[in-house]
């Protein structure tokens, strides 16, 4: 087949922002990918429009918004890594119809998060926020008032996924009592239990802990309603997405001691990166513990997180295997060593397939193997053909109506 279509690896630009762990780098350098820009924070939205002009791969973490905006703006962009768990930041459904797939990294940094979480249920437990900001004064708070052992007390778990059954996990080994609330049915592991409600979960905890997605249900979930249906004197931690709780709500509820404490690792608005000024009603209270979004900031996440998100977008442009894509039709490919690989994505409409089908059949190319996989508005379907003219057939699948587009792997 003649290589018209497909595009050599120094054609193909990868930019990789918010300071992307270095093992991503070499691991997209390893791959073959020389043309590679890193950056250490997040772009502003022209910026980031300029930056991605004749980008192919792009890798973020939280802080990039990828909205309609922005990939409008990005003419040559295949796929998207999220450097993260959380893709909330991105379109998706956006970036599906434009035919570009979404990855992140599910498990990488769940440890970090759980373990952090599991610091602040003690360090909230103890009041240490508070006595800690009085010592840097000069004072003195040596007092047991408000202090308990972890041991025996129940923590609410909302969310009981990755992040949320492992701390349970963790939290139970401390001696306490787990109880939590989701929206699936969810396995309880060791001696959780599920609680009917998370109006229960607030009511019975001694303190929770928040681990649910950023999603239409749960932005507000946690306002002035369930604060007060939470106990006096209990405590709320936040590492999950800033747009969860209601920060005034939680504010007021902290100054008139309905709660004793607070850990709060994401807001609503973040700083994109160390020169921008972190606002927040929370600034400057003793008993809430800051922390800027680094509950999955180890080095062990990062680097797990940047083999992981790096490995996919490799594959998926050498191979193109959408496996682990969180927005788009998911294909699981074998290596393509003697046949050409023809990748198709398209609207899902009726009369599609066989469409792309006739493309080769006039072309007189066999289709040694065909994998398909489907959304409701966007199908992926891969074909691996014998020798024939490959420009001739590119060109065959781009006048079908309903594609988005096509790429070729040789
Ligand atoms: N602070 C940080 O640095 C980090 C924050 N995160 C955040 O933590 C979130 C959770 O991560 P994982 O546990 O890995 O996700 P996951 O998808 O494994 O678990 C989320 C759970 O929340 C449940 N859920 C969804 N909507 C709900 C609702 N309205 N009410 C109750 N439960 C609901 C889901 O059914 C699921 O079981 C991520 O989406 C991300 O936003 C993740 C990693 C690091
Ligand atoms: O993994 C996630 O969802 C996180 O929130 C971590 O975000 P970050 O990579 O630290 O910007």
């Amino acid at each position: 087949m003649a290589a018209k279509h497909s595009l050599p690896k120094d054609k193909i630009n990868f930019l990789l922002l918010e300071g992307v762990h270095d093992r991503a780098v070499e691991s997209v350098r390893r791959s073959g990918y020389e043309s590679l820009r890193v950056e250490s924070t997040a772009l502003e939205p022209g910026a980031l429009k300029e930056a991605l002009a004749g980008v192919h791969f792009l890798g973020i973490r939280s802080r990039s918004h990828i909205t309609e905006e922005i990939l409008d703006a990005a003419d040559k962009l295949t796929a998207i890594g999220c450097f993260c768990i959380g893709t909330d930041q991105v379109d998706l459904d956006a970036a599906r119809k434009r035919g570009i797939p979404v990855f992140n990294a599910p498990y990488a940094n769940t440890r970090s998060v759980a373990e952090l979480v599991l610091a602040e249920i003690i360090m909230l437990m103890r009041g240490i926020p508070e006595k800690n900001m009085a010592a840097h004064r000069g004072e003195w708070l040596k007092t047991a008032a408000g202090s308990h052992e972890v041991r025996g007390k129940t923590l609410g778990i909302v969310g009981f996924g990755h992040i949320g059954s492992q701390l349970g996990i963790l939290a139970e080994g401390m001696g306490m009592n787990v109880i939590f609330h989701d929206i699936v049915d969810k396995l309880p592991l060791g001696n959780a239990r599920p609680a009917s409600s998370l109006t229960e979960v607030l009511q019975q905890a001694d303190i929770v802990s928040l681990h649910v997605p950023d999603t239409d249900q749960t932005r507000g979930m946690i306002g002035k309603r369930e604060l007060a249906a939470m106990q006096t004197g209990s405590r709320l931690i936040n590492a999950s997405r800033g747009k969860v709780v209601d920060i005034p709500a939680l504010a007021e509820a902290l100054k008139s001691h309905h709660l004793a404490g607070a850990a709060i690792d994401v807001f609503p608005s973040e700083p994109s990166g160390p020169d921008e000024t972190f606002v927040s009603e929370l600034r400057g209270m003793d008993n809430v513990l800051l922390t800027p979004h680094i509950g999955g900031s180890t080095r062990e996440a990062q680097e797990n997180i940047a083999l992981d998100v790096a490995g996919k977008l490799v594959r998926y442009s050498d191979n193109g295997s959408t496996m682990g894509a969180v927005n788009f039709p998911e294909v699981a490919l074998p290596d393509h060593a003697t046949a050409r690989r023809i990748l198709h994505i398209h609207r899902n409409e009726p009369g599609v397939l066989q469409a792309v089908n006739s493309v080769f059949s006039e072309a007189g190319v066999n289709i040694v193997a065909q994998y398909l996989q489907t959304m409701p508005d966007v199908g992926y379907v891969v074909m691996d053909a014998e020798t024939g003219d490959a420009t001739r057939i590119i060109r065959g699948l781009e006048a079908i109506p309903a594609t988005i587009r096509t790429r070729y792997l040789y």
